[in-house]
């Protein structure tokens, strides 16, 4: 399977202007003198007629051949960029086809072939991934981070340190009888696990920014029925999303759109209004929007100022943000214990609305800082490290043991990178990419 030769289409929906074609595989060289006449030289875009083999043409177009192992894949690889219409390129995967050894390639294949040969690690794979779909430009400098490296060379560093302190350890326990040893190199060694152990703890409390940015802000609008929680959802959306009428329990099902604050995703949800429900429908869509709002990152909790009872919003365990509504219709001053006030009829407020909630978001986010993990299987193996790390610095243990908990430490460290024992995970990553990457 792996000794294929893989063609896919890159770029995207058809038709194009342009459709970028690649090809990956021992057979890429044949393939491309076949098309094209002849192997253009290496890595230069070069005009060639495409022929059938019977010599009728099929387009011309630009040809790309890229030798191993200086290529995307670190294979033979090569692009055909030709005109992007359905009828162009079923031709080409039609000769392409008829070429033993040459096959469609799978999602994700070329990344793959990528990895298997040392051109990319796990990390800079899942950037990849995330950088083509990123639709905020938060998601995007992340995942740049991430698919350029920034992250992996960090964490090959801490498993550098790790493997020199077993190193250390292991000369200690051999030669801790003879008379020439040096001084004990415990104390050095136990020192810079300690940093480790800091710098890996401070490192996970940026977890939940990175998972923020990538995943989105949750941000769920509750209030009584009628509090104009659906018309809120569609003023901040710019449309009709949500069914808005006067009769109170109008929203039952839970709805949500994508909002892209100050560069972020902020994930929107419009709740059933709350109260003793009245009948099982009603009571089906409170329990829904109670359970989104356990998951939630900020409540919004909406009251109608022309019936306010100022009583305490029924909300706990997660940060809230109380804002007034109607008031356009409402009487007073919109004083009472809202932080802020809003009339969906005029827009009044919606702006400050919208930087409340960039300012609740920026408080949980360090833009500055995006070496940070945000895939939960990152997470997980970071926390393993640290629970090893902690296990080593625990007294009282024999130096064998501390040693062999180092190992584990730095061997969850390499399967976040993917340079030991990940062989059960690489079949889910790279099912995340389309055909063509
Ligand atoms: N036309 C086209 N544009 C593209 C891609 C592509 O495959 N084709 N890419 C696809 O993802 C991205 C660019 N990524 C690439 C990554 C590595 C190599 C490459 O040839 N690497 C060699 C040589 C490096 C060098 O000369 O500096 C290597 O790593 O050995 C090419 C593209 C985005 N733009
Ligand atoms: N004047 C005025 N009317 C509003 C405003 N916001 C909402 N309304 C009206 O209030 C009524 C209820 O609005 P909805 O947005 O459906 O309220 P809801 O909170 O989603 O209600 P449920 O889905 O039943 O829980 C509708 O008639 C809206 O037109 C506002 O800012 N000013
Ligand atoms: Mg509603």
């Amino acid at each position: 399977m792996s000794n294929d030769t893989i063609y896919a289409l890159s770029s995207g929906a058809v038709p194009s202007g342009v459709a970028v074609i690649r090809l990956s595989g021992v057979k890429t060289r044949d393939a491309v003198e076949m098309l094209a006449g002849d192997v253009p030289p290496p890595r230069l875009a070069s005009l060639r007629t495409i022929r059938l083999r019977n010599g009728s043409t099929i387009d011309s177009g630009l040809v790309l051949f890229f030798p191993s192992p200086a290529s995307f894949t670190g294979e033979d690889s090569a692009e055909f960029q030709l005109h992007g219409s359905r009828a162009v390129i079923n031709a080409l995967f039609e000769e392409l086809e008829a070429i033993d050894g040459v096959r469609m390639a799978a999602e994700g294949e070329f990344s793959r072939r990528a990895f298997d040969n040392g051109k990319l690690d796990l990390v800079e794979i899942e950037g990849l991934a995330d950088l083509i779909a990123a639709e905020t430009e938060m998601q995007r400098r992340l995942a740049v981070e991430h698919s350029q490296g920034k992250l992996s060379r960090l964490y090959d560093s801490w498993a550098e340190r790790l493997t020199r302190a077993r190193a250390l350890i292991e000369a200690e326990l051999d030669f801790a009888d003879e008379d020439d040893v040096p001084g004990s190199v415990s104390e050095l060694v136990w020192t810079d696990i300690g940093r480790l152990q800091a710098e890996l703890k401070s490192h996970l409390t940026h977890a939940q920014a990175g998972e923020i940015i990538r995943d989105g802000f949750k941000v769920v609008i509750a209030g009584a029925p009628n509090a104009g929680k659906s018309t809120l959802m569609n003023a901040l959306a710019r449309r009709e999303v949500a069914i808005v009428t006067d009769i109170a329990g109008t929203t039952r099902d839970v709805l949500h759109v994508d909002l892209d604050i100050n560069g972020f995703l902020v994930k929107l949800y419009d709740t059933a209004g709350l109260r003793e429900a009245k009948g099982r429908v009603e009571k089906e869509g409170i329990r829904r929007a109670e359970q989104v709002i356990a998951e939630a990152s900020l409540v919004l909790y909406l009251e109608d100022m022309t019936k306010a009872t100022h009583g305490v919003a029924p909300i706990t365990n997660t940060e809230v943000l109380r804002v007034g509504t109607k008031a356009d219709i409402s009487a007073g001053d919109g004083s009472g214990p809202y932080d802020l006030t809003i009339s969906a009829v005029t827009d009044a407020g919606l702006v400050t609305l919208r930087a409340a909630i960039a300012e609740r978001l920026e408080q949980q986010v360090n833009s500055h800082n995006l070496a940070i993990p945000s895939r939960k299987r990152q997470k997980d193996s970071l926390a393993e490290c640290l629970g090893a790390i902690e296990a080593a610095l625990a007294e009282p243990a024999g130096l064998d043991i501390k040693a062999e908990n180092l190992r584990i430490a730095g061997n969850a460290l390499g399967r976040i990178t993917g340079r030991v024992d990940v062989e059960n995970l690489l079949d889910v990553i790279f099912s995340e990419f389309c055909i063509g990457k």
